[in-house]
């Protein structure tokens, strides 16, 4: 199998960042540190992206990393309590792990875009981490601005009632695999084409999107009911599970020049690729990983199971328009 190294631990990396957020949110009530841009990070982003890190570190030295985080705020002396908190989790899954190192490991995330890169969000959605909702740990390898292998650990997720917690994982040209976190039988995914199955899923916070052009757009394409509102690239899941037919994602009025970040996105997008569906930006155009760390040639993202793109694409081409 292709990237099978790359896949094997990339699925362990995300399995442990996994436990370590979960034991975060279960022993210690994680709160928010704010960043520069007003966005929230918690003790739990720092150490998974440790514990990633690390592990590609050691496995594929010269790979990049383009990571969302990275230590400069929490080496400053203020910062000591959580940078003691995110070494005490650290230390649970790399013993005797010193503070410098688990910095260290998360300023291994500052690589830049190559011809060859990984790119992780250790939480996507800490909004939805801090709220009890959903969340992701998402990592991808790209090439030549192709991803190659993706993988989503969902620690919350679960499809009618199962047991949460749900890794998805992507190989370029192998299609989707799901498997039930920690560990467990893995079966292979397809997107949906049932009808009953007509529903789309769009973000929880308002401003991440355009809410009232999605619904216009969900309802021109069919789509009666509700959205499902869902944190994170969890919404990607469940789209290439089956679970819904349409992810949208259209520029928010409040931040009309917004360009996605590449780690909001790439493992998300071969998942559901690789599952039989298709990712487009509102124009229709591939999403371009191959240019730095946001996608500066896409505008909006849609998401849906291949079937209903082009008519959700001509139904937005007016909904734009009018
Ligand atoms: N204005 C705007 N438009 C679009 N996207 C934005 C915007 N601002 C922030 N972000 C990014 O949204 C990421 C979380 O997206 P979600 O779809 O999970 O949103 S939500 O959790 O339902 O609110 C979130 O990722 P994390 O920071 O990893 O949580 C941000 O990178
Ligand atoms: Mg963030
Ligand atoms: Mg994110
Ligand atoms: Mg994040």
């Amino acid at each position: 199998m292709a990237y099978e190294r790359e896949r094997q631990l990339a699925i362990e990396a995300a399995t442990a960042a996994a436990a370590l957020c979960e034991a975060v949110r279960r022993d210690m009530v994680p709160h928010a540190i704010e960043k520069n841009d007003k966005s929230p990070v918690t003790v739990a982003d720092f150490g998974s992206q440790a514990v990633i890190c690390r592990a590609l570190a050691e496995a594929f030295p010269t790979d990049p990393v383009v990571g969302e985080e990275d230590a400069s705020d929490l080496r400053q002396p203020a910062m000591a309590t959580p940078l003691a908190q995110v070494t005490q989790q650290v230390q649970q899954v790399v013993p005797a792990t010193s503070s410098e190192q688990v910095l260290d490991w998360i300023d291994h995330g500052n690589g830049t875009v190559g011809q060859r890169y990984w790119t992780l969000d250790p939480i996507d959605g800490t909004k939805g981490f801090l709220r009890g909702d959903q969340y992701a740990i998402a990592l991808a390898l790209v090439e030549a601005g192709d991803i190659k292998v993706g993988v989503l650990a969902c620690p919350a997720l679960s499809f009618d009632g199962g047991t949460p917690g749900l890794l998805f994982t992507a190989v370029r040209g192998e299609g989707t695999t799901l498997m039930p976190l920690p560990q467990g039988p893995t079966q292979p995914l397809r997107v949906s084409q049932a009808a009953d199955r007509l529903r789309f899923v769009e973000s929880v916070e308002a401003s991440h999107g355009n809410q009232a052009q999605q619904a216009a757009v969900a309802q021109a394409v069919g789509i009666t009911a509700d959205s499902v509102r869902m944190d994170s690239q969890a919404k990607y899941g469940a789209v290439a599970a089956g679970h819904a037919a349409l992810y949208l994602r259209l520029p928010s009025p409040k931040s009309p020049d917004y360009r996605e970040k590449i780690w909001d996105h790439a493992a998300g997008v071969l998942v559901v690729e690789e599952a039989g569906g298709r990712v487009t930006d509102m124009f229709g155009r591939p999403l371009d990983f191959s240019q730095g760390d946001r996608l500066v040639n896409n505008q909006g993202v849609v998401v849906s199971n291949g079937t209903i793109h082009e008519t959700v694409l001509a139904a937005l081409k007016q909904a734009v328009t009018a």
